[in-house]
């Protein structure tokens, strides 16, 4: 019998290690890699990933390295876990070595200076690479936990689907697949802004009203936005969209979540950050999401209020007051491009 090759997963956070856990679980042989050989010894040695993913056992198949190279060179597929602070710098020397391989993004940021999503530099260093991205409600402790969970697979490509789907379907992992790419990464970089928001609404004691109608707007949003940039609407009507949504803004397991209640607690935004010690990506997508819907005319209050409060000095009450009395408008944006306002 031959030996099944392994799959790579790239990242020594608490994603990387639910994803890594998965494929393990379906007897796929993971090669998880990190930068840092301490941890990667520490958790060959104790089976557990105890600063990103405390009391989840590491399936026995996952070999925690920190050789990226070798890495690269035993496994054909790839999924990308890395803060996408870090994504670019990591894959780009290696570039020759990704021509022909599946590269998945499971990262939901934008970067700073490009505004491109992970999966945009991965096909600007790579593109002979078969490209997709991952994205969905997928709290990583919960994935861990074995709570019965959905995702997105999304590439242009139908068999990368596939083998994605082939690889990590499994008793509480359902994935569905879609051709939408760029809108399944988009939801997934965009609804971490508006979680740090919710955040901050429960640490301010607002109510269940509040908090439905930030979510539903939140979502006109941030469509509003996506569609701007050619995107398809009805992708944010999917698990990447509200669903994700719904998730990051509900829960306080979401780090971006976590940073927004901290602030409405009256923490700094360097405290929060601190405190935190993981990754949430939102803040750094709020700059670059700010600036982006400023250059392009997309009128998006709830990105302009927070980044008002964060980066231009408003006060929370300046901003409610200016949300709540601003123009009327209509609900669904899409009526009123039909014509039926
Ligand atoms: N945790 C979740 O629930 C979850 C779910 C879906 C998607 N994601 C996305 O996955 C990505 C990774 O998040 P996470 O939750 O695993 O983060 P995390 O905070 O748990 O861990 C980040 C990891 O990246 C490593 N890292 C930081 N800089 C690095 C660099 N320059 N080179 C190599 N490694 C570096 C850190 O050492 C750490 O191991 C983020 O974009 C996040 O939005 C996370
Ligand atoms: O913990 P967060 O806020 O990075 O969110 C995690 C996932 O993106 C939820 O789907």
């Amino acid at each position: 019998m031959t030996e099944q090759q392994p799959v790579a997963v790239l990242g020594g956070g608490s994603f990387g290690t639910a994803v890594a856990n998965l494929l393990a679980e379906n007897g796929v042989p993971v090669r998880q890699w990190m930068r840092d050989p301490e941890q990667a010894e520490a958790m060959r040695v104790n089976r557990e990933n105890p600063r990103y993913l405390k009391g989840i056992r590491l399936h026995d198949g996952v070999e925690p390295v920190n050789d990226l190279l070798a890495t690269l060179q035993a496994c054909d597929l790839v999924f990308v876990a890395l803060p996408s602070s870090a994504l670019r710098s990591v894959l780009a020397p290696h570039a020759e070595l990704l021509r022909g391989k599946g590269l998945v993004s499971l990262t939901k940021g934008i970067e700073a200076q490009s505004f491109k999503l992970m999966s945009q530099i991965i096909e600007e260093i790579a593109p002979q690479a078969r490209i997709g991205v991952l994205s969905g409600p997928n709290l990583a402790r919960e994935i861990a936990e074995h709570a019965l969970t959905a995702t997105v697979v999304a590439s242009e490509d139908e068999q990368l689907c596939q083998q994605v789907q082939a690889v990590l379907h499994g008793r509480t992992f359902r994935v569905y697949a879609s051709a939408d790419r760029f809108g399944v990464e988009l939801g997934g970089a965009l609804k971490n802004v508006y979680a740090i928001i919710a955040g901050m609404a429960v640490a301010l004691g607002m109510g269940e009203n509040t908090k439905s109608m930030l979510i539903t707007r939140a979502l006109a949003e941030m469509t509003r936005f996506a569609v701007s940039q050619g995107a398809n609407p009805m992708t944010f009507l999917g698990l990447a969209g509200v669903g994700d949504l719904i998730v990051t803004c509900s829960s306080p397991k979401s780090r971006n979540y976590q940073v927004g209640h901290a602030l409405g607690q009256g923490l700094s935004l360097e405290q929060a950050v601190n405190r935190l010690g993981e990754v949430a990506e939102g803040v750094n997508t709020l700059k670059v999401l700010k600036a982006k819907a400023q250059e392009v005319q997309v009128y998006m209050p709830l990105v302009a209020g927070l980044h008002a409060i964060l980066f231009e000095g408003r006060t929370l009450n300046q901003v409610i007051e200016h949300l709540m009395r601003a123009e009327p408008k209509t609900d669904v944006d899409f009526i009123s491009i039909s014509g039926f306002n």
